[in-house]
């Protein structure tokens, strides 16, 4: 798994470019510490000679006030550089969740089918998480451990060459068995993000569907299913661990063996009379300064490695395009009516089998179209593709005569309200459950529709107001969140309705609410409503029967029902609501 330079730098280049400053500091403050790093231990051994040399006690003041005024200053470089590194790694990994979010809110629903909830979670702040430290401080890092590493290198060749090439071999010695042991633990860590990624899937998933598991006592099942995952999850996660704790064995012994080597060297040096006792504490004090930065180099290799992943499957997000183009240029504008037009439109979710065939129909401004059939015959795919949430195989969708391709999907989406069956809340005030986070909405507006949609007593009974806190899938009636998202639709004031009626039967007293809110609501606009209800039916001006995805019958509602022998009529006398609920 390898990415060039040009692109780790593209990336660094696009998410950090308001953050030059910040990473300017940070570059200057790791630099200083790393001075302050390697000037420490000298005033100590210049301090220890200058003891056994005898040099005046002024001087060991001054190098002792030194050494206090370094140590402090490096403890606040180290606050400062956690600052500024985290700021930097925030802000650049917000922006890239940001347009992560928003690349796929731009995906059509083929994206979303295939996907489910908890790998979107994952992808989106798992791969993005771990792209943290790679943001944040990774190459500034970096480059400063290896020039700490140089700087003692270089400051114990000038003092003995001798040492300064034992520390150079050590350190070739530990790069290339730590390598080894590295290579391990980053298959391994890769293996348990792909399961993780998968776990995340799961319980998105089944948390969705919580409900319908409850209801068919299928929780053991599920709960089976989840123990298997665990069970495979968890020697993939030993062996991660196992390999991690394994680089730090090998780290600790290489470290071990090392002090060997440098207390032997510096004893045997200092008892030759090659170098002095203040040289033997340097040699000490810069082995053990060693430890952090091959430490953190090796960690920092890892974390390019698991950036790496990321990088890559970000990536592959990020190239996956919509199979609606949003390259449309006509407008709706805002005030016209809206007609909508079907002409001989097909199409199929997969090849080979049809879902709708050659649908033709006109929905006049302010015009009610009621779609009738059977479970299965296409008619929330017909809505969807009113909307484009995918595109025909073949024929044309016109609105307001413009060809639906030639629109902004802006201007589509924001023209059209699709109420779906199924009513959406959010764990929000009841206010933004209406104004989808709208804050532009006065609140005088959001009550008086509340109360014109026949929500008011439900209303006048929340504690808290518009505040009140709604929970997803509790705290309503199913007819009272029906009402609700009626309320939602009125203030986006959209021209053209699709409602896809629920199935469920309402009480009389809630029915006749609905009634009511529906007729408030679509006064002046066109609509569609997929219709369960009779009292449905009879608002509508045209009638669309579908029958396996084909047009069984299409007239004006009234034509159709003079006409004796009309499927209309034989739905009507069979009791629409028998035949297809
Ligand atoms: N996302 C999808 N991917 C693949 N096939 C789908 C998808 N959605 C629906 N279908 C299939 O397309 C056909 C029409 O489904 P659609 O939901 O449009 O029917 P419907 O008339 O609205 O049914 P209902 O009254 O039960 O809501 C069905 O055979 C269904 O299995």
């Amino acid at each position: 798994m390898k990415l060039s330079i040009k692109k780790y730098g593209a990336l660094l280049a696009k998410y950090m470019k308001n953050s030059k400053l910040s990473l300017f500091l940070l570059a200057l403050i790791l630099g200083g510490s790393i001075g302050l790093q390697l000037v420490n231990p000298m005033l100590i051994s210049f301090f220890i000679d200058g003891i056994g040399a005898n040099k005046p006690m002024n001087d060991l003041i001054k190098a002792a006030v030194l050494f206090i005024i370094a140590a402090f200053t490096q403890q606040l470089l180290a606050i400062a550089s956690t600052y500024l590194s985290q700021n930097i790694g925030w802000r650049t990994t917000n922006t890239l969740r940001r347009d992560m979010v928003k690349h796929c809110l731009s995906l059509d629903m083929n994206y979303f089918k295939e996907h489910p909830s908890g790998e979107l979670v994952e992808r989106i702040d798992g791969d993005v998480t771990a792209l943290f430290n790679f943001f944040s401080k990774l190459f500034i890092s970096f480059a400063n451990n290896v020039l700490l590493m140089v700087g003692i290198i270089l400051v114990l060749a000038f003092k003995s060459p001798l040492i300064g090439l034992a520390f150079t071999l050590f350190l070739v010695l530990a790069f290339s068995i730590l390598g080894r042991t590295q290579k391990d633990a980053v298959d391994n860590f890769g293996k348990d993000r792909e399961i993780t990624t998968k776990f995340y899937g799961f319980l998105g998933e089944h948390l969705d569907c919580t409900e319908e598991i409850k209801v068919n006592g299928a929780g053991s099942y599920c709960l089976e299913r989840f123990m298997e995952l665990l069970r495979k999850w968890l020697p993939i996660r030993l062996k991660a661990h196992l390999s991690g704790y394994k680089i730090w064995i090998t780290l600790s012994g290489l470290f071990g063996m090392g002090d060997i080597m440098i207390f032997a060297l510096g004893g045997y040096l200092w008892y030759k009379g090659n170098i002095t006792l203040g040289l033997v504490y340097l040699m000490i004090n810069y082995f053990q300064l060693l430890e952090n930065p091959l430490d953190q180099l090796r960690e920092q290799l890892m974390d390019i490695q698991k950036a790496t992943a990321s990088i890559i499957r970000i990536e592959e997000l990020l190239k996956l395009t919509s199979s609606i183009k949003d390259d449309g240029t006509a407008s709706l504008g805002e005030e016209e009516e809206l007609s909508l037009s079907f002409e001989e439109v097909s199409f199929s979710y997969e090849k080979e089998i049809p879902v709708l065939q050659n649908i033709t129909f006109d929905l006049g401004a302010g015009k009610v179209l009621g779609i009738l059939g059977h479970t299965g015959c296409g008619k929330t795919t017909l809505a969807r593709l009113v909307v484009r949430f995918y595109e025909p195989d073949s024929g044309n969708i016109y609105l307001n005569g413009k060809k639906q391709q030639d629109i902004l999907l802006k201007d589509i989406r924001k023209s059209i309200a699709y109420v779906t069956q199924e009513v959406q809340l959010f764990h929000a005030s009841v206010r933004d459950n209406i104004t989808f986070f709208n804050p532009g909405i006065p609140d005088e507006l959001i009550i008086s529709t509340i109360c014109r949609m026949g929500l008011k007593d439900w209303y006048e009974n929340l504690k808290e107001g518009l505040d009140t806190v709604l929970v997803p899938g509790g705290g309503m009636s199913s007819g009272e969140a029906q009402l609700l998202t009626l309320v939602r639709v009125f203030l986006r004031n959209p021209r053209l309705i699709i409602l896809d009626e629920a199935s469920a039967r309402l009480d009389p007293v809630t029915e006749r609410f609905l009634e009511n809110a529906l007729s408030t609501l679509i006064e002046g606009r066109a609509c569609i409503i997929i219709a369960h209800r009779l009292s449905t039916v009879q608002r509508a001006d045209n009638i669309l029967i579908l029958d396996k995805g084909r047009m069984l019958e299409y007239g004006q509602r009234e034509e159709l029902l003079k006409n004796k022998n009309s499927r209309l009529n034989e739905l009507l006398s069979f009791g629409i609501e028998e035949v297809l609920v």
